[in-house]
């Protein structure tokens, strides 16, 4: 479904300038959750802003099978919630400006998707500062789902909350992914939850991808010296 080959992308205007991705080639198929994991700095969110075209690549491309409305099929979900929200903004508004372009009762809509976060009628008139962070992850979350997607890009969308919320955005994940056949790009430093959620991850190291491994028996299998450093 999402196909992206040899993506490169060097930032600065010295010479030479900084590669920051070279040569990237990735697939996420239709329903699959497949992880991007890395160190700081490898790259992660660059090819996150690259895949989303909210930057151009130097050389190579990123396709989408299903690409009529790239708005609709492909969103993203970013870290931090409570950056990506209005402050002054109610969740009802938050959740409305998504579907400016939807025909029909964008209410109704929102009502029902509320329950597939696990979120309640009595959270749409409070402020982003009134939610909980996993409450306000859920809307930040909702708010990328109400398009109903194909493919979903998470990137280090748990990594600042503590584990019991962490716990319950991952089965939420889960829950997209089963119920709406909802395909996943989850980036994260977090290898425990990688490895629990994903079918399928990609090592990247220095800008570079090294290394892709399918889940057998619940477990990744690695043979570069860097992911069995990492998945130690
Ligand atoms: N707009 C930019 N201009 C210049 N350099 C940038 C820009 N965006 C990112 N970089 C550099 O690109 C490299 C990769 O950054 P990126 O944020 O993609 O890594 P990451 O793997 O997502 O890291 P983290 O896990 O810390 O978020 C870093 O060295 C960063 O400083």
């Amino acid at each position: 479904m999402l196909n992206v080959e040899h993506l490169s992308k060097s930032y600065g205007r010295g010479k030479p300038k900084k590669a920051i991705l070279q040569d990237i080639n990735l697939t996420v198929d239709e329903g699959e959750i497949v992880g991007i994991v890395g160190e700081s700095g490898s790259g992660k969110s660059t090819l996150a802003r690259l895949i989303m075209r909210l930057e151009s690549a130097d050389e190579g491309t990123v396709s989408f099978a299903t690409a009529d409305d790239f708005y609709a099929s492909c969103q993203i979900v970013f870290q931090n919630a409570t950056a990506a929200m209005n402050p002054s903004w109610t969740v009802r508004e938050i959740l409305k400006e998504p579907l400016r372009k939807m025909k029909g009762d964008r209410d109704a809509h929102i009502r029902e998707m509320l329950e597939k976060v696990g979120l309640e009628e009595k959270h749409l008139a409070r402020r982003p500062s009134e939610l909980s962070g996993g409450e306000r992850q859920r809307v930040n979350l909702l708010r990328s789902i109400l398009v109903e997607p194909k493919l979903l890009v998470c990137d280090e969308i748990v990594s600042n909350l503590d584990r019991l919320i962490q716990k319950e955005i991952v089965e939420l994940i889960q829950r997209l992914n089963r119920e709406m056949g909802m395909a996943i790009l989850f980036i994260s430093h977090d290898l425990k939850v990688v490895e629990h959620l994903c079918d399928r991850v990609y090592v990247m190291q220095g800008g570079r991808i090294i290394e892709e491994s399918v889940k057998r028996d619940g477990h990744f299998s690695f043979e570069h010296s860097y992911s069995l450093m990492l998945f130690e």
